[in-house]
């Protein structure tokens, strides 16, 4: 039998040369192969090496012998949907690996009721996500997508716009979470030369130091009056649903723009529409709604001093590669007794 090396994106964890062989490889259970909310094909080769893969499709038509040899479930895109009933059904369950960085749609207690741990995938989905973070930033100040609608339409004879831009060099930006996305994002920035200022549960002195300069708000009321851009970078949770209200709104600039790339449910839709409607602030650009699509009459969809995309921050190869990659390592640390390089805290 060869011996299956695990091939370590980062490197972090010495001596990883796990064998494999003469043991049965841990069965996967994931949603399937290709799809929306499949794993890539080009990802099966890799992931076959270290697990046997069960599609929700071979695992519902199913004797109990095949449950009983399902280790974890790979979630990829909130597939498989895990409830009590799918939880019964795994009595060897050891981890649940989300591919991704946000756990807000797994039930996270129930989970862990079960004896499973829960790992995501924050290092492969940073770099990605920030540059969604500044794509979108850039774009909205620039009003790129008007832009492109008139360069582009049929009826176009001339270039002639009636409207400014705004730069954002120089500018303050307002990071609403200091995790590794936030600090991504900052490190983007500060090549703008951008004041940045940050709110976050903890002050993070060590990000502050890296960055050679970022000033802590402690409170959120303080960075949203300051900032020429606010950019949401939290998890959703109890505590940061609709963080971003009527209120909130009021407090910002009538020159600001707001950025989402974390969840949508963090903000306020009425009340964000209602804002951008009636100039208390300037612009939104949003890479998450909720629900996503919002129906096709949402008023944000009316208005043109906002911007939508469809939900891309990892969508990348190279995001997706080192999820799966991040996913296979959390995995293997689990069923191999090793450190987890990524537990989530059902907590
Ligand atoms: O990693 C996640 O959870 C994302 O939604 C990235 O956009």
């Amino acid at each position: 039998m060869p011996t299956s090396q695990v091939k370590l994106f980062r490197k972090m964890l010495p001596g990883w040369e796990l064998d494999m062989g003469g043991k049965e490889l841990p069965g996967v259970l994931i949603f399937e192969i290709g799809g929306a909310a499949g794993i890539l094909e080009s990802h099966v080769e890799f992931l076959k090496t270290h697990f046997n893969l069960i599609t929700m499709k071979e695992f519902q038509k199913s004797k109990e012998e095949l449950h009983e040899k399902i280790k974890s479930i790979f979630v990829f895109d909130g597939r498989p949907l895990i409830d009590r009933q799918l939880l019964e059904s795994l009595p060897n369950l050891k981890v649940v690996g989300n591919s991704g960085v946000g756990v807000n749609h797994l039930d996270l207690k129930l989970i862990s009721s079960f004896g499973a741990k829960i790992t995501n995938t924050p290092h492969a989905v940073s770099d990605s996500t920030a540059d969604i973070g500044m794509a979108l930033m850039l774009a909205s100040a620039r009003r790129l997508v008007e832009g492109c609608h008139i360069a582009m339409s049929p009826q176009t004879k001339h270039f002639a716009v009636d409207w400014l831009g705004v730069e954002v060099t120089r500018a303050t930006l307002g990071i609403i979470g200091m995790g590794s996305i936030g600090y991504k994002v900052a490190k983007r920035a500060k090549a703008f030369d951008m004041n940045i200022l940050y709110h976050n549960r903890n002050r993070r002195k060590e990000e502050e130091e890296r960055l050679v300069g970022a000033t802590y708000c402690k409170s959120i009321e303080e960075l949203l009056q300051q900032s020429d851009f606010v950019m949401l970078v939290v998890s959703l949770t109890s505590e940061t649903y609709k963080l971003i209200g009527k209120r909130e709104l009021e407090l910002m600039k009538p020159t600001a723009i707001l950025i989402n790339i974390c969840r949508g449910a963090v903000v306020d839709q009425d009340a964000l529409g209602e804002a951008l409607q009636n100039g208390i602030i300037k612009a939104a650009a949003l890479d998450v709604t909720d629900p996503e699509p919002l129906p096709r009459d949402h008023q944000l969809l009316q208005l043109k001093n906002v911007i939508i995309t469809p939900h891309i921050g990892t969508a990348t190869v190279q995001a997706l590669r080192m999820m799966t990659e991040e996913t296979v390592e959390n995995t293997l640390a689990v069923l191999n007794d090793l450190p987890i390089p990524s537990e989530v805290n059902p907590n």
